[in-house]
């Protein structure tokens, strides 16, 4: 179903350019894009307008219902050009799928739990909008890019469904004898059955890319079966016959109790969230992961990007109390962090090269993720570094501060920009303290990039220190 040619020359809405073609399904293609005026890269979903009913007008309904969702690609544009309905989003990263591959297809207990606290909370979000997704599974999980390299991303709503009236409230009627929708291998025992689905399902199925994630796979693949309705009925009775008990040998209790808790939600109960992820949280505090991996020597594992993910999963903990008060800090002063900066890119480019990535772009786009994931960690860096940064503190600190600032301000959000601004302020409140003379003219509100412009609407350094 590729794109006629005379559309890749076709600018859409006269602003997104469609580039090559980065995967398909069963109902379009998907192209690379960009948006000529702003050069930010998309993604473009294209479907034959011969499809009736039209399925990507069903999804891009969804997509308009999770305006603003964290970790939901956002649509920029929906519409129709030279015979194909057309919807540009977010463009997002590699899917958990195919990073789950380049990682030797063993995820490590920390990168389960990072990634399944940001999988309950997806799933909670959508629900919180009516919608159930139906097709959890590992490829439809990606990671962000650029800014949003540390955020998981649900998507591909080509299934989803609304399981309660946004008006009335009224859940979906229990019924039976449905065909199964979804994918075989993460589906529900009662979607297996033929009973409607509903939040219970998406849970449940969140349990068994979990266990997939940690055991390499799961019990219930490579079935031998004559054809698809066959092997899928294999998959349900396996399913049915596999006690979590069995599922979850030899893992922590806490994942026994997520795929039992899900199994036994009531059709039209509400799961509880917060109990599925503290599950997760309290595991991971209690096995100690809770090292800042800023500037940690690269291991030596042959899954580098394993390493990577948990790196960039530290960071999206930043605004979270544990990370914040529980970080070990690493030491280097300032000039140190870009030479630790260096030495690690060039690492993992050699990493890089050794297994070969490709196509290219994927390669520079993962030594871009990486030098975004190490430069977060600046900010963390700069409290452990106080001691050595004071010795030069006179001679270096208006450089130093305003490049780590400069960086912020074009690379992240400005919530994130104000947080360094804060960060920065408390630092200079400290050399304060220690006596060291420092004089107005070198705070950042003078920085250019990080003036109360910039943050607007966001709150000034002077509103923060406030609250
Ligand atoms: N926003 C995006 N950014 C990057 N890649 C994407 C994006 N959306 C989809 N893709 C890629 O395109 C492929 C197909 O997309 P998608 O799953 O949405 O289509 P589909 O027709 O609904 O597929 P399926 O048959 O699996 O349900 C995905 O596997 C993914 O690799």
């Amino acid at each position: 179903m590729e794109p006629p040619p005379q559309f890749r020359d076709l600018r859409i809405a006269g602003l997104y350019v469609v580039g090559r073609r980065i995967g398909s399904g069963s109902f379009g293609v998907v192209h690379r894009g960009e948006n000529v005026k702003t050069e930010e890269e998309v993604a473009i979903k294209l479907e034959c307008m011969t499809t009736v009913p039209s399925l990507l007008h069903k999804e891009f309904k969804f997509y308009r219902t999770m305006v603003c969702g964290v970790g939901i690609p956002q649509i920029k544009y929906y519409g129709q050009a030279v015979g194909y309905n057309v919807m540009v989003m977010d463009l997002l990263g590699q899917s958990l799928e195919d990073l789950f591959s380049l990682c030797g297809r063993r995820f490590s207990m920390k990168t389960v739990l990072m990634l399944a606290d940001q999988m309950i909370e997806r799933a909670e979000y959508i629900h919180s909008k009516n919608i159930i997704h139906r097709d959890i599974k590992p490829n439809n999980f990606a990671m962000g890019v650029g800014r949003h390299w540390n955020r998981l991303f649900l998507f591909d709503f080509g299934l989803a469904k609304e399981f309660r009236d946004p008006n009335t409230g009224k859940h979906i009627d229990y019924r039976d004898g449905k065909p199964l929708a979804g994918t075989a291998r993460y589906a529900s025992i009662n979607a297996h059955n033929g009973i409607e689905q509903s939040c219970r399902d998406d849970m449940e199925a969140i349990g068994y890319v979990i266990m997939y994630f940690l055991r390499g796979q799961l019990p219930w693949q490579g079935l031998a079966a004559t054809n698809n309705q066959q092997k899928c009925e294999k998959i349900a009775e396996m399913k049915s016959a596999t006690p979590a008990e069995v599922l979850c040998k030899g893992y922590p209790s806490e994942f026994l109790a997520y795929v039992n808790y899900c199994r036994q939600l009531p059709f039209d109960g509400t799961p509880d969230y917060s109990y599925l992820r503290q599950l997760f949280r309290t595991l991971l505090r209690k096995l100690k992961y809770q090292e800042n991996s800023a500037v940690r020597p690269p291991e030596s594992s042959s899954s580098f990007i394993g390493t990577y993910l948990e790196s960039t999963h530290e960071g999206s903990k930043r605004f979270d109390d544990i990370f914040y008060n529980n970080i070990k800090y690493s030491n280097p002063t300032g000039p140190e962090i870009s030479e630790v900066l260096r030495k690690e890119m060039s690492y993992y480019a050699d990493q890089l090269a050794t297994i070969q990535m490709s196509p290219t772009d994927v390669y520079e786009k993962a030594v871009l993720n990486l030098e975004e994931a190490r430069l977060s960690n600046v900010v963390f860096a700069i409290e452990k570094a106080k001691n050595e940064v004071i010795e030069v503190v006179r001679s270096e600190r208006r450089t130093y501060l305003e490049s780590v600032i400069i960086t912020y301000s074009n690379d992240f959000d400005h919530v994130n920009a104000a947080v360094v601004q804060l960060k920065l302020k408390e630092f200079d409140n400290r050399l304060t303290d220690l006596k060291i003379p420092l004089s107005d003219d070198l705070w950042v509100d003078h920085t250019p990039g990080l003036n109360s412009t910039c943050l607007s609407p966001y709150p000034t350094t002077e509103a923060l220190l406030k609250m």
